[in-house]
């Protein structure tokens, strides 16, 4: 049975042929060859955060004082990663988080297609944007085997809330995760220095051009006033959603439907109350509000809250011990937003694939060692806060 720890042996064997990784495996690396490829205001809007950014920095130190206790004298010789989620049998527990400039994250600018590539060749579900360079449909044919979530920004439109789900649905997304912390844009100091906002440059906007709805919003198509449409799109963009709106969203789909954005036990209590079928607890990596507190340390109390609903959690995973804690602490599954977004900036689908592996392969071979067989074995053992 191949295990995720095997990269490692790919890696050494490379190595003994003279090759080695054209891709660092671990993030702070990986960072800093990004920042030297990427594009200054490319990499302005993915790197950067909210205000001082401090609490995104909160969110990937908070792992720190979080532990594993090991285990000894159990059989690991083989470790079982798969995951049951909304009906997708998963191999792993990790995912791809949605991020809106995806398709920008390759030179070609089909960063979306690459990502959808990176999914067919591990087996980890991309999680594809409202906001990418092409079609939802066109990222879903890319997928392959492996199954893909469809994250909703709702517009204030509710006919092109519809579109979009029924469009997603219609691909063959397995879930929709709707954002509930973005329908305005957190204060980012990097980006408004520079003044710059990929989204109101046209970029991104794929699935809007593409959508009956949307066109039919436009006073002229896109072609004859491109810059009108864009406008149209900002106009549109952010619905404030509320505990009323629920019944509206469950009635667009049949797939199930998780929450993105929760940090508080009460939401979650409320959304299970709501008939949400996940719950996503997410700060948006600290780009939405600078408020201070890790979304790692508010996984435990909002997966108590969730009781028998799955939590999927992003927010400062940038290594496979990082997995481990974030799954030892109740995630069901687990999202990589920025780490994939520099992988496929440095080597494309390619690039991706190898970021996930290796992240996998650091969680796989931390249970070898720790004595975790399965998911099972590490989340009932859970993870110690330090002091
Ligand atoms: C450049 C960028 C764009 C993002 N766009 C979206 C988006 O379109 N929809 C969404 O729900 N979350 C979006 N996010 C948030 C991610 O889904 C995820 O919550 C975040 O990246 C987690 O933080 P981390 O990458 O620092 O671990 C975006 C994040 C980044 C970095
Ligand atoms: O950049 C983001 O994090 C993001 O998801 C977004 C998308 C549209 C408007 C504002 C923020």
């Amino acid at each position: 049975m191949p295990q995720f720890g095997d990269y490692q042996h790919a890696i050494y064997g490379a190595g003994l042929q003279g090759v080695l990784p054209t891709i660092p495996v671990d993030f702070a690396s990986l960072e800093k060859r990004a920042e030297a490829a990427m594009a200054p205001s490319l990499l302005s809007y993915v790197q950067g955060g909210c205000g001082d950014e401090h609490t995104q920095r909160a969110n990937a130190e908070a792992f720190r004082h979080w532990g594993i206790v090991p285990r000894m004298m159990v059989d690991c010789a083989t470790r079982d990663l798969s995951v049951d989620l909304f009906g997708m049998k998963l191999p792993s527990p990790l995912f791809m988080a949605p991020v809106g400039v995806t398709g920008m994250c390759t030179q070609d600018g089909h960063g979306d297609i690459a990502a959808a590539r990176a999914a067919a060749l591990t087996g980890v579900p991309l999680t594809v944007s409202t906001l990418t360079n092409d079609p939802l449909e066109d990222v879903a044919a890319a997928m392959g085997d492996t199954p893909g979530m469809f994250q909703l920004y709702t517009p204030k439109d509710p006919e092109l809330a519809a579109s979009l789900v029924g469009r997603a649905e219609a691909a063959g997304y397995k879930a929709i995760a709707v954002t509930l912390d973005t329908w305005v844009t957190g204060w980012r100091p990097r980006d408004l220095n520079t003044a710059n906002f990929p989204q109101l440059r046209g970029h991104v906007l794929s699935n809007y051009w593409s959508d009956p709805r949307f066109q039919q919003m436009l006073a002229k198509p896109l072609a004859e006033d491109p810059r009108a449409a864009v406008m149209t799109w900002a106009a549109t963009f952010g619905r404030v959603l509320t505990w009323a709106d629920m019944k509206w969203l469950r009635s667009l789909t049949k797939l199930p439907i998780v929450l993105k954005g929760i940090c508080h036990p009460d939401d979650a209590r409320r959304a299970v109350d709501e008939g949400a079928d996940g719950i996503y607890c997410s700060n948006h990596g600290g780009r939405q509000a600078n408020g201070g507190i890790a979304a790692i340390d508010l996984l435990p109390d909002v997966v108590e809250a969730a009781g028998a609903v799955p939590v999927l959690f992003d927010s400062g995973i940038r290594s496979g011990s990082d997995v481990a804690k974030a799954l030892a602490l109740g995630a069901t599954a687990v999202g990589v937003g920025r780490p994939y977004c520099y992988g496929l900036a440095l080597g494309g689908a390619e690039g991706a694939a190898h970021v996930l592996r290796s992240i996998l392969a650091e969680a796989d071979l931390l249970m070898a060692v720790d004595g975790f067989p399965d998911i099972a074995a590490l989340r009932a053992a859970g993870a110690r806060r330090l002091p």
